[in-house]
């Protein structure tokens, strides 16, 4: 579905990623760790076309052209931010919000869809009159989520898409995007500095460090303690996140 090879990213002299290569089967869920700085937000961005990049990404086969995104690679492919406020326009209502998408890509049945996606992501109807400002964070993230998947993308990119959320809020969220990805059969690349959350989500994980992929493996070596590189090793050790899934498990 997803297959990245040779990407590299510079910001004037400062190379940031170094020849990362990764595939992401349909239905898969593919996390991105490392500390901060490693380079996980430019990967996502990269393949958004929000920055310069040289290598391939390919969607279902098809090289993406130079860092340019057209309407339809924006049908296939949404990105779900960290920060829901800054990330949904604070002036619109619900209904604007999640109504815009739908014309860009000249849906007719605009209503019936905008309330299906409320639904969908546990708000019901009256929301679509409420304002931003209106909403708690988890609520705000909920329409970030009905708004990405409102023209019915098979991919979803998200960049620490609960870090910004009361800990008792992250998991509902998390879980919400667990079952739609089931449902829809929908492909996530999902970052996240929380071990605990890439092990609860993912099938598959990349650490990264320094603009480089160290290792590719899956949540059961996290939970094994079985990284076969150092650095890994050192992540998991040091990670709270790692505590908890450790106290999960
Ligand atoms: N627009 C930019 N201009 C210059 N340097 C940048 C730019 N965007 C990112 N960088 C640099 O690229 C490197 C990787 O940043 P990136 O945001 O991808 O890391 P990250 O792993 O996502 O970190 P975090 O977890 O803090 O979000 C950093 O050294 C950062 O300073």
């Amino acid at each position: 579905m997803i297959n990245v090879s040779n990407l590299n990213v510079s910001f004037g002299a400062n190379q940031v990623l170094h020849n990362i290569n990764f595939k992401v089967a349909a239905g898969e869920c593919y996390g991105l760790v490392g500390e901060s700085g490693s380079g996980k937000s430019t990967i996502l961005k990269a393949i958004m076309g929000l920055n310069k990049h040289t290598g391939t990404i390919e969607i279902e086969n098809t090289p993406l052209v130079n860092h340019k995104r057209d309407k339809a690679f924006y049908r296939k492919v949404q990105m779900v931010f960290q920060d829901p406020y800054g990330s949904i326009h604070p002036k619109h209502s619900i209904d604007r919000i999640l109504s815009e998408p739908l014309y860009i890509q000249k849906f007719t049945d605009i209503e019936a869809r905008v309330c299906k996606s409320l639904e969908e992501v546990g708000l019901n109807r009256s929301f679509r009159y409420r304002f931003p400002h209106q909403l708690s964070g988890g609520q705000r993230q909920r329409v970030a989520i009905a708004r990405a998947l409102i023209t019915e993308p098979q991919i979803l990119v998200m960049d620490e898409p609960t870090s910004a959320l009361d800990v008792s809020v992250q998991s509902e969220i998390l879980n919400l995007l667990d079952d739609l990805r089931k449902e829809r059969n929908l492909t996530y690349i999902l970052v996240s500095h929380n071990l605990a959350v890439i092990a609860h989500m993912c099938d598959k994980l990349a650490v990264m460090n320094r603009g480089v992929i160290i290792e590719e493996m899956t949540p059961d070596v996290l939970f094994t303690k079985s990284a076969k590189a150092p650095y890994s090793r050192e992540l998991i050790q040091a990670s709270h996140g790692y505590e908890a899934v450790e106290k999960a498990a």
